[in-house]
């Protein structure tokens, strides 16, 4: 361990000191094991010299606060004693820092997050700055945990009961101005001048809280245990409507707040190191932690080993549907980079600057962005119906119809008329790259970059190489993908690539069930209580019936017979249901549907389905999948995605895979992957072949490893 100090304190001569936490050898401050002794000893100095007259709070690194208690410390703890020793240890700490007799201001710039802002709370007053890098929040939820380190107790103290339950149950961030508003901080300024204005606030002495400003709603759902106990007893409901009772750590946080407001705050610090310790050694959040470790770990690599990715300065993108609507705009609004839209039609350029305008506007709407901000990134987007102005575009992203000999076609074009180095990424998310770059005469440059749908809100994308692809090609898409703030993971060319040949196998049996007489609400429910966003009847009405049909023979021509479809597509198709796009599916919609969605019952009839008797939903869900459990296992064995690492990822960005099961990967390991073979066993002389376990699980079943080693 380093010998070297976090803490520095700094006494300056007007009697305020500055103590700036400053981790050694690290790029963020995060509450180490280390932190509770050292500030214990430097709390004691401060206490002892009555020279000091105010102490300001700040931090040394160039662009953070603290983002939080380190989490590999908590990952490590052994026992639920060990880790309520954590929690217990911070409250001791931060309430002497809170107890010290002179103004403690704390100075923010950057992230803080999590222990960072609970640190923050326990000083009298906060000044953060005002850059975009400053976010506040209390994340701990999407670890599975909760804010152990007095989080509970003085957040609603603070800003009010509503308002902290809202922050600790989404762990969302709060930007500098909202923060200023709410309460959560005294004053906004210049990161040039922060420091030196904590120190004047320290100087003006310790002030009265100022009351919280809330609605009259808030003010008067406050103000009594039994009209507090109402908005708990409220927040608890949807709380299980929301998680399904998937996830321990809301309802949790819920009983911190209730009994600390209720209670006091001494009650309320016990309820919470008790509660925070039970999180830390659940399941849930062992897997909710080892994702936080996957993305910051993919991070740093660049798809590609020892290659270097080339700058992208300009992007072309063809087709302005749907998806190129959303992968211009987010070309333009997160990554900064101009983007030419070609389309064929006129109306396909306007839908594609539509697209993105409506989502800038929402920001303004939300004053989350300036019209002139947002007019200033629209004007990165360009749209022709020639190929022109695209000569030294870098990237050339296709989102054109999934046709073979319309993407050749691109293929050409694009070689004659952009440059020797411009990158040709096909958004198809059947056909094989390999299949696409056969028209290349730079088939090093060809590569796939699968979205998913809403481009802009779904977190992952598939960069697909194919046998030929360059080492620089993958990296430069890869870093291009990041800077769209997608998480990208590579895999290899093949039908369905990684996330739709899973995906396929799930709704084909979802399929079988309804065949078999499931209630369409019933399978949905199954799922969605397994853990899923939405349930597969609902996912195929959204993403389109006649787009599943057109993959599906495709996987079945590549992959084999356990890709084949159940006989309904046909069914569907003729009776013109679509689901969503053409207000016509497995659901009601248009101006006539209620807003609980209900049924079209007469697609039963389309399909002659006799409804059974509803199956146990754990046995719907299991039956579901298993098949993509067992598709995921191939597509390792196969060499489609690299590791056990980028499958679990790729699942739970891509499909929704429920976050608190870890993935396909992690969740064989909790089942054991001899119990899910004999389950795929079973399933297989009662339902078939396509059922049979692939030989990885058979042999992972015999000799008892696992995809993970903890
Ligand atoms: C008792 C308490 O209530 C319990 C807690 O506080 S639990 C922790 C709550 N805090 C969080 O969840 C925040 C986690 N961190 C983040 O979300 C992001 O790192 C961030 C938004 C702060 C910054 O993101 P970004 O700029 O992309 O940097 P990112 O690459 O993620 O992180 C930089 C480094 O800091 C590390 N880091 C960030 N937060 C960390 C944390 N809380 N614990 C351990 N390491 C952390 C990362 O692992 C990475 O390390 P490396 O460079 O050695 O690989």
């Amino acid at each position: 361990m380093s010998m070297e100090k976090t803490f520095k304190l700094t006494r300056r001569e007007d009697g305020i000191a500055i103590l700036t936490m400053d981790v050694p050898g690290e790029t963020m401050n995060t509450l180490k094991e280390q932190f509770g002794p050292e500030i214990t000893e430097i709390l004691a100095e401060i206490k002892a010299d009555s020279s000091i007259k105010g102490l300001v709070v700040t931090s040394g690194k160039a662009d953070s606060f603290v983002a939080g208690a380190d989490i590999t410390m908590l990952a490590a703890c052994k026992s639920e004693a060990d880790a309520k020793a954590l929690s217990q240890q911070g409250h001791v700490v931060f309430s002497k820092l809170e107890g010290l007799s002179i103004p403690v201001v704390a100075a923010i710039n950057g992230a803080c997050l999590g222990g960072g802002l609970e640190l923050a709370l326990a000083c009298h007053l906060r000044v953060c700055s005002d850059d975009k890098k400053t976010m506040l929040g209390v994340p701990e939820v999407q670890l599975g945990l909760l804010p152990g380190g007095g989080g509970t107790q003085r957040l609603p103290r603070l800003v009010g009961i509503a308002t902290a339950l809202d922050m600790m149950l989404t762990g969302k961030q709060i930007r500098p101005k909202q923060a200023l508003k709410m309460g959560l901080v005294n004053d906004v300024v210049p990161n040039s001048i922060l420091v030196e204005t904590a120190v004047e606030l320290a100087k003006k002495g310790k002030q009265a809280a100022k009351p919280v400003k809330q609605s009259k709603i808030n003010q008067f759902l406050e103000s009594s245990s039994f009209t507090r106990d109402i908005m708990f007893d409220q927040a608890r409901k949807q709380v299980m409507k929301k998680t399904q009772g998937n996830y321990p750590a809301p309802a949790k946080i819920i009983d911190c707040v209730r009994q600390g407001m209720n209670k006091g705050m001494v009650q309320g610090l016990e309820v919470e190191a008790t509660h925070f310790a039970n999180l830390v050694m659940s399941k849930e959040s062992a897997a909710l932690r080892s994702l936080f470790f996957a993305t910051t770990e993919m991070k740093k690599e660049t798809g590609a080993e020892g290659a270097v990715p080339r700058k992208v300065k300009k992007v072309m993108v063809l087709g302005g549907g749907l998806m190129g609507g959303g992968i211009a705009s987010v070309t333009t609004t997160k990554a900064k980079i101009p983007a030419r839209v070609k389309d064929i039609s006129e109306q396909g350029l306007s839908n594609a600057l539509s697209y993105a305008y409506k989502l800038l506007d929402k920001g303004v709407k939300r004053r989350h962005m300036t019209p002139i901000a947002r007019d200033n990134i629209m004007s990165l987007m360009t749209t022709t119906t020639e190929y022109t102005g695209i000569k030294d575009a870098d990237i050339v992203v296709e989102a054109v119809f999934e046709d073979l000999a319309l993407k050749h076609q691109m293929v050409k074009d694009v070689e004659r008329e952009c440059g020797e180095h411009t990158i040709f990424a096909s958004n198809t998310s059947s056909l094989p790259i390999g299949q696409i770059a056969a028209a290349a005469s730079r088939p090093e440059n060809v590569i796939g970059l699968h979205y998913f749908s809403p481009v802009e809100k779904m977190p992952l994308v598939e960069v697909i190489a194919h046998k030929t692809t360059s080492p620089e090609t993958i990296a430069t898409t890869v870093a291009f993908a990041r800077k769209q703030g997608k998480t990208p993971i590579v895999v290899q060319d093949g039908a369905g690539f990684y996330v739709n040949r899973i995906l396929a196998l799930y709704m084909n049996e979802a399929a079988q069930l309804l065949l078999e007489g499931q209630r369409i609400e019933h399978l949905d429910r199954a799922l969605v209580k397994f853990g899923f966003p939405v349930g597969p009847m609902t996912l195929l009405d959204e993403v389109g019936i006649d787009v599943g049909a057109k993959i599906s023979p495709i996987l079945e021509k590549e992959l084999g017979e356990r890709f084949k479809a159940p006989a309904a597509f046909d069914k569907l198709l003729g009776d013109d249901r679509k689901g969503r796009k053409n207000g016509k599916g497995f659901y009601q919609y248009g101006p006539k549907a209620k807003k609980a969605k209900l049924v079209d019952e007469s697609v039963y009839k389309v399909l002659d389905i006799l409804i059974a008797s509803d199956k146990e939903s754990k046995d719907v869900a299991e039956r579901c999948t298993i098949q993509m459990l067992n598709e995921a296992v191939r597509c390792l064995e196969e060499g489609i995605i690299a590791s056990a690492r980028d499958g679990d990822i790729g699942a739970i960005f891509g499909i929704g895979f429920p976050p608190f099961l870890g993935g396909p990967f992690r969740y064989i390991d909790t089942l054991g992957a001899k119990n899910l073979v004999d389950t795929l066993h079973g399933y297989q002389s009662l339902y078939g072949e396509r059922f049979a376990p692939c030989e990885t699980l058979v042999k992972m079943a015999s000799d008892g490893s696992q995809f993970y080693n903890s």
